[in-house]
């Protein structure tokens, strides 16, 4: 525990001096008015602790890391006919891309890029007002973490709505498949609030445990998800989770993980923890620039690269 201390301390440290943070998206205006100074880590792992450094008790806007709670939910609801309207493959395209939905009728590549969560938002919907599937996603991640007080930043929702017109055409698009149920506003209006979330480096990581544990509630032992469930959304992590940027952080940081636009990364070493990273500034692909070096020392200085022997 000593050894992992040290690494965090070590690290936030590096990371304070640093000048390279990247870009905080202004695409969404409200994340632009984000200090690019920050800088969050915690790790919570399988034996109860949780340790933290920098600003790991600030709540940031999760962004796309929500894609990762509302599929294990979609998941729970109506398990693998799931993937009959969203795929399991890599896009190696921006988050925000259309051009496959045009060839590939309507399906999204995988759950994690825009058009694939847009799907999620909309098989959550079925039989539900949209508050009520938003009231859902915070009860969910509020049971994850064990807290709450996680709520939704209205704010953050208000201006992805004015301005998510990428997100609209994508919903549109693939309304005109049939690959969505409702109408696009109402699965849009899920999708901007749960990416409007706001949580602490510390509570993601308390919300990941379930995925680094065989899919139980490390405190509890309670199944949120099957432990093959939990190993299938992981690999979903590793594979789509930084979207064209994927393949980038397998090879350097060698461990699942899931990024949003807010600067935040969720990482899950199965077996050993669950871990959150938040530095506002993105690199060209949309995921945080220091936190994805900051995960790579991590991995580096503990050995979690998950192709490490154990
Ligand atoms: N990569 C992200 O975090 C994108 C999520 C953001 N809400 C969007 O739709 O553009």
């Amino acid at each position: 525990m000593a050894e992992l201390e040290k690494a965090l301390a070590d690290i936030a440290a590096e990371m304070a001096a640093r000048t390279d943070r990247g870009n905080v998206a202004t695409y969404i205006p409200q994340l632009g008015k984000i200090d690019p100074q920050k800088f969050g880590i915690a790790v919570a792992t399988n034996d109860g602790s949780v340790l933290v450094a920098g600003d790991a008790d600030e709540a940031f806007s999760i962004q796309s890391i929500s894609k990762v709670f509302t599929l294990t939910l979609a998941l729970g609801e109506v398990g693998d006919a799931l993937w009959k309207r969203v795929g399991r493959e890599p896009s190696g395209n921006p988050f925000n891309s259309i051009v496959q939905l045009e060839h590939e009728n309507g399906i999204p590549r995988n759950p994690f890029i825009n058009a694939g969560a847009i799907v999620i938002s909309d098989i959550m919907l079925a039989g539900h007002r949209p508050r009520e599937t938003i009231g859902e996603i915070v009860r969910f991640v509020r049971f994850l973490a064990d807290d709450d007080t996680i709520a939704i930043d209205h704010a953050v929702a208000a201006s992805e709505q004015a301005t998510g017109f990428r997100n609209f055409a994508l919903a549109n698009y693939m309304k005109s498949f049939g690959n969505l149920r409702h109408p696009p506003e109402l699965s849009l209006g899920v999708y901007f609030h749960q990416c409007a979330i706001a949580m602490s480096c510390r509570q993601l990581a308390m919300a990941g445990r379930f995925l680094a544990n065989d899919g139980r509630h490390p405190e509890t032992g309670h199944s949120v998800v099957s432990a093959e469930r939990a190993r299938r959304i992981a690999s979903l992590m590793l594979t789509c989770g930084h979207y064209d940027g994927s393949g980038e952080f397998a090879f350097k940081v060698g461990i699942p993980g899931k990024s949003g636009v807010g600067g935040g990364i969720l990482g899950i070493v199965p077996g050993v923890g669950s871990m959150a990273v938040w530095s506002p500034g993105l690199n060209a692909n949309g995921n945080s620039q220091l936190g994805s070096i900051a995960l790579e020392m991590l991995a580096k200085a503990m050995n979690w690269s998950i192709f490490a022997p154990r």
